[in-house]
């Protein structure tokens, strides 16, 4: 964890040069980097540096820095096997099968992406912020940071701050699982703030089904009479297009496919 974090701030502390400059590609482009400071288009100064490479089935990395290829590698490959097997628990809690949710989004060429955030200090934090309130698309985000605190839960409308310990996975679950559970699980609401005094790197580990698969909420879930649906089934895939093609702006995105 410890390696993967110093790769972000490798991959970070390159020229402009060296690193990617993909901000213009489409939405889908299997890597991204850029920053989200600009202050022409957005009513909010956006303070943020990203790295967005999806890393599975088919596995993608920036060239450079040297190394990051195979850190990231190694990285995705455990941090996919604990997202599955706290997936396995979420199933049993349900009340399914062990591995139902695990087949059911067929797990084993699940899409999985690393997000690498940057957020350098700020000198005035109050008028700036480090992404917006949204909610991830996905099944699970496991999301780790060097020791600067900024992301902030809402609970019960009111934000709230997360002090992450070192070393530790912080799991925040996504609309697919809100949608697969027909709202058992609710997709938590997330944000990150800036400070004016040190940087910031997040790195975000997001799990979702695989591509191609519409889900729905799971037919053992949902009874017409007292459990009736909740969201209507859409292809992942368009699911993320939608969400990636527009500000985020909290559960605007599940927002759309609720009945
Ligand atoms: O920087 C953070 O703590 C939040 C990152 C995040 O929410 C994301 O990348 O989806
Ligand atoms: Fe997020």
């Amino acid at each position: 964890m410890e390696k993967m974090l110093d790769m972000c701030k490798d991959y970070f502390d390159q020229t402009e040069e060296e690193k990617l400059k993909c901000g213009g590609e489409h939405v889908l482009a299997p890597i991204r980097s850029g920053t989200s400071f600009n202050a022409s288009v957005e009513k909010v100064f956006f303070w943020r540096d990203f790295l967005k490479v999806w890393v599975h089935p088919q596995f993608h990395s920036p060239p450079t820095p040297a190394g990051f290829s195979e850190i990231s590698l190694e990285y995705c490959k455990r941090t996919r096997q604990v997202a599955r097997e706290l997936i396995k628990g979420i199933s049993e809690s349900l009340g399914l099968e062990e591995c139902y949710i695990d087949k059911a989004m067929d797990l084993e060429s699940c899409f999985q992406i690393l997000i690498a955030n940057l957020y350098p200090p700020c000198p005035q934090p109050e008028l700036a912020m480090g992404m917006p309130p949204h909610s991830d698309h996905g099944l699970l985000t496991l999301l780790t940071q060097n020791e600067t605190d900024g992301l902030q839960l809402n609970h019960n409308g009111k934000w709230v701050n997360v002090h992450a310990l070192p070393n530790t996975f912080l799991v925040n679950t996504g609309d697919h699982l809100e949608i697969l559970s027909n709202g058992k699980y609710k997709s938590v609401v997330h944000r990150a703030v800036v400070n004016n005094k040190a940087t910031r790197i997040s790195l975000a580990m997001a799990h979702g089904p695989n591509l191609e698969k519409a889900v729905t909420p799971v037919t053992e879930l949902v009874d017409n009479e007292n459990n009736p649906p909740l969201y209507h089934g859409i292809k992942y895939k368009e699911y993320l297009e939608l969400q990636q093609s527009n500000q985020l702006s909290g559960k605007s995105i599940l927002n759309h496919v609720r009945i």
